[in-house]
């Protein structure tokens, strides 16, 4: 089974590509953003952490019912000052080892259920260092800062354009994402692609489509199925492409720090 990881900057359009792919393609989609609400619901050990850890210092933190207020927990830890920086760290240190496990989990069952494919839409892939377990990797990127600005505003009204700003300012840039997919996964791999969402809808489903049936070529056929019904040439399989991705990533870190090195 191919795994994709679906990525790209806040409010690029990850969730719109994400229905795309589901409706279009009949591909299953795992999606971050939704298990990092999940594991932090009311109850759990995830929201009884943050509880702990924010609660004091950070007034209104929770709902009447007990729910985490989640614009009050953006406003702490969103930013590029070094007291956000450290109150992300401690949030990613509660929330991403939960959503990881509920994502193995997940995984483990498309497998079983026999899909070609399943999408890992994951806004911090490379952050989290994801990446490297998937076969391929999709970005979805906007060029103008502008154009991302006024869509997060648009469909969050309740942010500020500071705090859109801010959360902006807390992800690896979208040139950086997108150059980390063309140098690690795209090339003659073929196996990533920076899908352009400066346009319509529209034009952005041509995009996908065009991505998809690249990635596609080859991989629905009897190879699926021998992936499928043989666990441990999935498993040899799976280690190659960890090292390969691996690999990649390092001489393409190494390459970066030698052109910085000379500026
Ligand atoms: C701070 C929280 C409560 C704000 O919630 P809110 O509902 O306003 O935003 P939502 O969760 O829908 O996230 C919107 C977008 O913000 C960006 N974002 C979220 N968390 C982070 C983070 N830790 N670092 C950088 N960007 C982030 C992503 O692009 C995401 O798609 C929430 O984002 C959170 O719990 N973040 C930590 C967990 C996390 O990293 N989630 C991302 C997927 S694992
Ligand atoms: N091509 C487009 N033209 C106009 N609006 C768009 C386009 N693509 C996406 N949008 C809108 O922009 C907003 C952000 O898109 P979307 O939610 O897909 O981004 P996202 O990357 O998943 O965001 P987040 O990182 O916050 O989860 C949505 O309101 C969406 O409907």
């Amino acid at each position: 089974m191919l795994l994709i990881g679906l990525t790209g900057s806040i409010s690029t359009g990850k969730s719109t590509v994400s229905k795309i792919l589901s409706k279009d393609h009949a591909l299953p989609i795992i999606d971050a953003d939704q298990l990092a609400r999940e594991v932090v619901e009311v109850g759990t050990p995830g929201h009884t952490s943050i509880v702990r850890y924010f609660s004091e210092s950070t007034p209104g933190l929770l709902n009447e019912d007990g729910t985490l207020n989640r614009a009050v927990l953006g406003r702490r830890v969103f930013g590029d000052d070094p007291e956000r920086r450290k109150d992300r760290g401690v949030l990613n240190g509660i929330v991403h080892p939960l959503v990881r496990k509920e994502m193995y989990k997940a995984i483990a069952y498309h497998y079983l259920s026999g899909a070609w494919a399943v999408v890992l839409d994951i806004p911090l892939l490379f952050e989290s260092s994801f990446d490297l377990i998937c076969g391929a990797v999709l970005v979805v990127s906007v060029s103008s800062p502008e154009v991302q600005l006024g869509r997060l505003l648009a469909r969050d009204a309740h942010l500020t354009r500071e705090d859109a700003e801010k959360r902006v300012a807390s992800q690896m840039s979208i040139q950086e994402k997108v150059e980390r997919c063309d140098r690690v996964f795209g090339g003659a791999r073929g196996r990533g692609a920076a899908i352009s969402n400066d346009g319509s809808v529209e034009e952005l489903r041509k995009g996908v489509t065009s991505a998809v049936e690249g990635l596609k070529a080859g991989r629905d056929g009897w190879w699926k199925w021998m992936l499928w019904g043989l666990p441990p040439v999935a498993g040899v399989v799976g280690a190659r492409v960890l090292a390969e991705n691996w690999w990649r990533r390092e001489c393409w870190l190494k390459e970066r720090e030698r052109v910085e090195a000379k500026l």
